[in-house]
């Protein structure tokens, strides 16, 4: 991250003609090179304007803007918004421009040559998951919403910009194919790099898409920014609590990962082991079930400690099946969901060999999550301190 904001808003406010209360009011705000900062809160809070604000598309009644430094308040607002890639919820093709046409809006408004603006309209398209030659020459109303979205995003990387702008890109579309164009676009942001501003007023996409989220309030009024991770161990007050609402806490535990555990030395008992070995075992740690293993020591099924205490002559009919297996760079929401659904309450572990490794049992979790709790309240303490 560069010292020097990609984006910096200094107090800036906008009241629209005719109206007294200000839309935005005194938002100072940064936003660093290469990461997607999100602005997320309730309807009418002032989002939308606080993102046209940026490229000038709304003039503000005050306060200054700085894009790599440099007071772009008073710059031509045309040059401005082609440096800035702009994408909206309603896509906003031309409809009687072909896809090309439409993904070539900006560069020939800067005036590139033919064959560059033919070139990258091409790579775009590719990028954006679209065979060039299926879709250079339809008009928009022959794409579904998905493809078309897709479009939108192509024509806002047109010109190359550093900035864009997205206001509820994936707002009008099916939940699946939201998730499918959230999965590409986080892929594509992977290579490009962009410094993203994204509205929404949907916490869960706030939470996935954010790499930095700012939870806004009346007036664009900032109520908390920070990493999701932080927001959800840490909401600063009842305005933020309500608005990320039940479930934050275990939402949380998408962003920690089994690797952070530290994992327990769990019995567990291979198909040569005498059943009294594995009964002792499980005495020893005052443990209900073990884990069966295989001679490399995968995991095949757990078994109760009942069962073993009959002394069986084999364990081929016993136990209860393990389930999905984790690996130490799953997530502990992964890990939970196992967890919910096993006969013994905890999920199994492999290591990178698909040796058994330890498990994680509900105590692990309510231990990750306090941590992380405990982080965060003291990251704000500090923060309240050096302020
Ligand atoms: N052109 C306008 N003239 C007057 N008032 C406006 C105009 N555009 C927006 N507003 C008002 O400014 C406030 C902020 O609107 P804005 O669209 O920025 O909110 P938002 O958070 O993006 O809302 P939503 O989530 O519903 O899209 C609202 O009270 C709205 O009614």
């Amino acid at each position: 991250m560069s010292p020097e904001p990609k984006i910096h808003l200094d107090r800036v406010g906008k009241t629209y003609p005719g109206t007294k209360i200000p839309a935005v009011e005194d938002l100072t705000l940064d936003v660093h090179e290469g990461e997607i900062l999100v602005l997320v809160g309730p309807s009418g809070c002032g989002k939308s304007t606080t993102l046209r604000l940026i490229n000038r598309m709304i003039e503000p009644s005050n306060g200054r803007i700085l894009l790599d430094g440099e007071d772009v308040t008073k710059v031509n607002p045309d040059k401005l918004r082609r440096r800035i890639g702009y994408v909206i919820q309603q896509i906003g093709l031309f409809p009687h421009q072909t896809i090309a046409q439409n993904i070539a809006t900006v560069p020939k408004m800067l005036g590139w040559e033919k064959e560059r603006i033919t070139e990258q309209v091409e790579s775009l398209l590719t990028t954006v998951g679209l065979d060039p030659d299926q879709y250079r020459d339809r008009f928009p109303k022959e794409l579904s919403g998905g493809q078309a979205q897709r479009v939108g995003v192509a024509r806002a990387l047109g010109a190359d910009p550093d900035i864009m702008l997205m206001d509820e890109p994936f707002g009008a579309i099916d939940p699946i194919t939201r998730d499918r164009l959230q999965n590409e676009f986080l892929r594509l942001q992977e290579e490009l790099h962009k410094t993203i501003v994204f509205v929404t007023h949907d916490i869960d996409e706030a939470i996935k898409m954010g790499d930095r989220i700012a939870i806004l309030g009346d007036r664009s009024t900032i109520r908390q920014i920070d990493t999701p991770e932080r927001i959800l161990a840490y909401p600063v007050d009842d305005f933020v609590d309500d608005f990320i609402g039940t479930g934050s806490t275990i939402k949380g535990l998408n962003f920690l990962k089994v690797s952070s555990l530290k994992q327990t030395d769990y019995p567990s008992i291979s198909d040569a082991d005498p059943c009294a070995t594995g009964v002792a075992k499980l005495d020893e740690a005052g443990l209900e079930w073990l884990v069966l293993v295989d001679a490399q020591r995968r995991p095949l099924r757990w078994l109760h400690r009942d069962e073993l205490a009959k002394s069986p002559a084999s364990y081929d009919d016993l136990g209860e099946d393990v389930g999905d297996l984790l690996n130490s760079d799953d997530s502990l929401f992964h890990a939970l969901e196992l967890m919910v659904q096993s006969a013994a309450g905890q999920s199994v572990v492999v290591d990178k060999h698909g040796a058994f490794a330890g498990v994680v049992e509900m105590s692990h979790l309510n231990k990750a999550i306090r941590r992380a709790q405990y982080e965060a309240r003291l990251h704000y303490e500090e923060m309240e301190a050096n302020a």
